[in-house]
């Protein structure tokens, strides 16, 4: 089949190369014209034939909103836009309604697998309705992962970008487990080779997994880590799962706890232990370290 890919980065250009092994014809755009295939969107949607269907990989927010408001101008009753970026999942049913008011269907994917993607596949969660999901079906297939798992149409509009969200938030909490068990075993003298504990563990244990795989290779391009700053940024989707998780009074503390360590890596000095550090100093008499 035909698609039209737009947004040709990490993700979209490994994605438009996955597509295209798999026998289909994909026609890109991007801002980058030294990527893409087409020079505009109109150019984009006149060279695909009906019914089109668009693939939207561009950053979350005000990109993909123009993004689909022009598709909604440029597409016609039929074609489906399929929002594949990592989109909150509550711009999902305004995307649709918006492009339903035209007769255009409406897909959103939430897509995993990172720069690993283009050999391993991608991992694919959708929401729709069946007969939109139907038309898109031959993608989906191209870029999921090879065996019987790897994508699933998880529901309504929303679901897909829900479900990858929550995958995300579990991304978090795993990631964080892994540093923090690591930190430990760093810390103590008893324990002379970190990096081959981490890679014993590849194999036979409960906690083996990719992350950790990519974990010894991390640590295999640098045993201790020492040329990084303990810095982490986030891109919010941990922020929305525990939004959610607000919303449905469904407690997460590993989750949150993931998030909020992110948040403490990014502080030079913690304005809340400067607090803590003065009131017991006020209440016992404790020593505080003054500032040089
Ligand atoms: O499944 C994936 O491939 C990842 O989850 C990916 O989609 C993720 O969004 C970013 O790599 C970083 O996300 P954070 O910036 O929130 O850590």
């Amino acid at each position: 089949m035909e698609l039209g890919l737009v947004g040709l980065g990490k993700m979209g250009g490994n994605m438009r190369e996955r597509i295209r092994r798999a026998g289909h014809t994909v026609l890109g755009y991007d801002r980058n014209a030294d990527l893409a295939d087409v020079h505009s969107l109109e150019e984009l949607v006149g060279k695909l034939s009906g019914p089109r269907v668009v693939w939207v990989m561009v950053p979350a927010g005000e990109p993909t909103q123009s993004t689909i408001d022009q598709l909604a101008e440029l597409l016609e009753p039929g074609d489906v836009v399929v929002d594949g970026g990592n989109s909150r999942w509550t711009d999902d049913e305004k995307h649709a309604e918006q492009l339903a008011a035209k007769g255009i269907g409406f897909v959103d994917c939430g897509v995993s697998g990172g720069v690993w993607g283009l050999e391993n596949g991608y991992a694919l969660m959708y929401g729709g309705a069946p007969e939109h999901v139907a038309t898109v079906q031959p993608v989906f297939d191209a870029l999921k992962p090879e065996g019987d798992f790897g994508s699933v149409h998880a529901g309504k509009v929303g679901a897909g970008h829900f479900a990858k969200m929550v995958h995300n938030g579990i991304e978090y909490a795993m990631m964080q487990a892994y540093a923090e068990g690591w930190e430990l075993l760093e810390k103590v003298d008893s324990v002379t080779d970190v990096r081959e504990v981490f890679r014993s563990w590849q194999e036979g244990t409960v906690i083996r997994s990719w992350l950790l795989d990519l974990a010894v290779n991390a640590l295999d391009d640098d045993e201790h880590l020492a040329g990084l700053r303990g810095y982490a940024q986030d891109s919010g989707e941990g922020r929305w799962t525990v939004e959610a998780a607000i919303d449905h009074a469904v407690p997460l503390p590993a989750i949150t706890a993931s998030l909020f360590a992110r948040f403490a890596s990014r502080q030079e000095d913690s304005p809340q232990m400067k607090m803590i550090a003065a009131l017991r100093n006020q209440f016992g008499g404790h020593a505080v370290e003054k500032k040089p």
